[in-house]
Formats: structure tokens, sequence, C-alpha cells
């Protein structure tokens, strides 16, 4: 059964066809002799409500092309436009109202606030965004990420899975348009992994949603609609309904070349 949580993303407002689009995006770390190219002429278009895996060896530029496609760095060169706006052309307050609106995140480092209690941190972003809390789908989210009982709690009470899971309610509760998720089933079990890339999908799924996840892992990957592969810095291969299998091939291929 396709349940429904209501209204959905507004993505009308999305000018172009692409939730996320990266056209010629190279990232330069440093000058000189020491100089990183960590994107190098990296194009890619993410459908709306599509779940995306990106992957690659350790070091191929996975977390440098999140941060850029999310707005949190800027390009040495090249485009990024989020529904239709490119990023280049806003200025730092209007980027970070794009990013609080439009966009949830879900980063290893969880950059919870310690003085908040988890249903605090969670509900935060709301309150940023001036919006109230929809309590049937806070109620799901809570369900599905296993918090129900540690909504009083404040962070450093909670083991690191646990903080992992309030970081991808938080990132999941405005029901932004676009969620970037670092490695968001890293620290997990993988009872609770699958629960969290369930949810992910759910929001793909039945909100239109656009998910765009890092990881190493081929059976997180198999969650999504497509991968896509990196390799210093470049994009080398992508997959559609990838295959835990499939996508485990591809990766030990790049690591035996990287
Ligand atoms: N702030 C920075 N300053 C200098 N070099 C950087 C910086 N951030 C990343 N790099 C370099 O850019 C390259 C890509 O790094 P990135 O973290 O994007 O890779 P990754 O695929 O996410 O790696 P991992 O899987 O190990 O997290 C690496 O060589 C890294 O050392």
């Amino acid at each position: 059964m396709v349940r429904s949580w209501g209204q959905q993303p507004d993505v009308s407002a999305a000018k172009g066809r692409y939730a996320v689009q990266l056209t010629g995006v190279t990232k330069q770390f440093g000058e000189g002799p020491t100089a990183v190219l960590a994107l190098d002429t990296v194009s890619l278009g993410i459908e709306p409500g599509t779940f995306t895996a990106v992957m690659g060896p350790s070091g191929s530029g996975k977390s440098t092309f999140l941060h850029c496609a999310a707005g949190l760095d800027r390009p040495t060169s090249g485009e990024v436009r989020l529904g239709g706006q490119d990023l280049a052309a806003l200025r730092e307050r209007r980027l970070t109202e794009l990013r609080r609106t439009r966009i949830g995140f879900v980063f290893q480092a969880f950059n919870l606030l310690p003085s908040l209690t988890v249903e605090q941190n969670i509900t935060l972003p709301l309150r940023l965004a001036g919006k109230e809390a929809d309590a049937a789908w806070f109620h799901h989210i809570m369900t599905t990420v296993g918090l129900g009982d540690c909504l009083a709690r404040f962070p450093t009470q909670l083991s690191g899975g646990q903080q992992q899971r309030v970081a991808i309610a938080r990132g999941l509760v405005t029901r932004p348009q676009v969620i970037f998720a670092d490695e968001p089933t890293g620290a997990l079990d993988p009872e609770t992994a699958r629960d969290i890339l369930g949810l992910l999908r759910q929001a793909v799924t039945d909100l239109h949603q656009t998910v765009v996840m890092v990881t190493h892992d081929p059976v997180a990957a198999a969650h999504t609609d497509h991968a896509v592969f990196l390799s210093t810095g470049r994009i080398v291969d992508e997959m559609g309904a990838p295959s835990a299998d499939r996508v485990a091939e591809v990766l030990s291929g790049l690591r035996r070349t990287a």
C-alpha cells in the first residue's frame, strides 16, 4: 500500500528538469605542487523523485561531490543547479535560506546540538523554517528510526548509532526536495540500516523527494534507483537498478585501478 503523507514538496518551483544538476564541476584544494583535484569536470543530472548512490574508492571525491552538489562548498569551476537554480548566482544569505528550505542533510558528523533534547534537535530545522511539524510524519519517522523512547534525552546520552538516527530524522522532518546523505547507515547494525534505507526509499516513492547518498556499501546501494561511480574525481561508471553483486564487482575493479 502506498501511504501518503499529506502535502508534497513544491517541485513545481523548479525551472529545470533536474532536481540536482552538475555541469563540468571541478574542485581543486590547494595550489601548486600540493594541489589536489578532488572533482574533475563532473557532469550529472539527477531526476526529481529518484534515489541515487554515489560510490567509489576512498579519496575518489564522493564527499566533495556531495558538498558541492548541496551548496555547502563552491566548486572551483563549473555549475551546480538545484531545482533549476544556479547556486553560484546566490549570495550567501539566499544560499543559506535555500539550504534550509529545500535541502535535508544527513552527514557523518552528526552536528547535533548538545544543549537540545533529541526532540528539539529533530524539530530544529522546522523551527528555523518557521514551520509546524506534521504530527503523522513526525510519528512515522520516530517509529522507523526507533527513537520514540529517547525524545527527552540529550545527544551525549545516546550511542553513536542512536545519534546517527537523530541526524537522519532531522534530515527528513521538513520533507525537503532533496536529501543529501553521507554514509547514513555506516554506523548502524544491519537491521536498523535496512529500516533507514526503507525510510529514505519511502521519502522518494511517497513524497517524490530526491535522495543522493554517498555509501561504500553495495547492499545499501541496492536500495537505490541509480548508482554513480567516482574514481580520482571523475564519473567513470553508472548503473540503473543496481544490485549488490554488480555494484561490488564495479567497486573492486575500481579499487584495483585506483
Ligand atoms: N579540505 C580539503 N583540503 C585538501 N584536500 C582535500 C580536502 N577535502 C578533500 N580533499 C582531498 O580530495 C580528495 C577527495 O576527497 P573526498 O573526501 O571527497 O573523498 P571520498 O571519496 O569522500 O573519500 P572517503 O571515502 O575516504 O570519505 C582526497 O584526495 C582528499 O584528500
